[in-house]
């Protein structure tokens, strides 16, 4: 199956980060959609992922401190909003259906990967600009995007958290990050921003993030 288009940088950036197969097919990948991951594994890694989320929208918020457009600001809100208000009450909802309550899950120490990852994006945010936080944000949002379209439709143990991802609510959310990536790139760099060491530089920052995004994963299938 192709790739989804989530825009021109998107393209350029995958392409070129070595780990990027490693990433959207990790065996906690496959698992997901084959339906055979152990459910404590799932629930360890969604443990992990609510802290992560925390500081992820920490992130986007910090990139609608850095936007220099109206455009920019409302798609990094947009985006906060998504994630305070949807992604995390579905770890919420799943973890408590699970008997993990909002106190346990408040609780969750971070395991080192994560703190690496989220650090990291943070990192680029507070030393960087707009851009650098797009390029360390993107293989997040645009990875799960990818992964969730190529496993749309299974059914088995993760059908919900693959229609979350797949559905067509998030794809459309990653199309949107693509085209805001595209034209922030434009805004700032000019026409010919893809041949700039500038977006050379950013295109470690994606390759960086994503090498972070397979830890994530291994976090989650090593478990507690
Ligand atoms: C680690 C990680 N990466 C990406 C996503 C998708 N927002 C997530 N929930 N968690």
């Amino acid at each position: 199956m192709s790739a989804p288009d989530y825009g021109r940088a998107f393209a350029l950036w995958r392409a070129a980060a070595p780990a990027w197969r490693d990433y959207t097919h990790h065996a906690f990948v496959e698992g997901l959609g084959r339906g055979d991951l152990p459910r404590a594994r799932f629930l360890h890694y969604l443990r992990q992922d609510y802290v992560f989320l925390i500081h992820f929208a920490r992130a986007w918020a910090l990139a609608a401190a850095k936007a220099d457009t109206l455009a920019e600001l409302q798609a990094a809100s947009a985006t906060v909003q998504a994630l305070a208000h949807v992604e995390m009450p579905l770890h919420v909802q799943i973890c408590a259906d699970a008997g993990i309550d909002a106190a346990m899950l408040e609780a969750t120490e971070e395991a080192p990967a994560n703190l690496a990852y989220t650090r990291y994006v943070l990192e680029a945010g507070y030393s960087g600009d707009f851009l650098d936080l797009m390029a360390a944000l993107a293989p997040c949002v645009l990875g799960y995007g990818e992964i969730g379209a190529r496993l749309a439709g299974r059914g088995g143990a993760y059908a919900d958290w693959i229609a979350t991802y797949g559905g067509a609510e998030y794809q459309a959310l990653c199309r949107d990050v693509g085209a805001l990536i595209d034209a922030a790139l434009l805004h700032r760099l000019g026409p010919g921003w893809a041949g700039l060491p500038r977006f050379a530089r950013l295109t470690q920052r994606f390759a960086t993030a994503t090498r972070l995004e397979v830890g994530f994963w291994q976090m989650g299938l090593d478990g507690a």
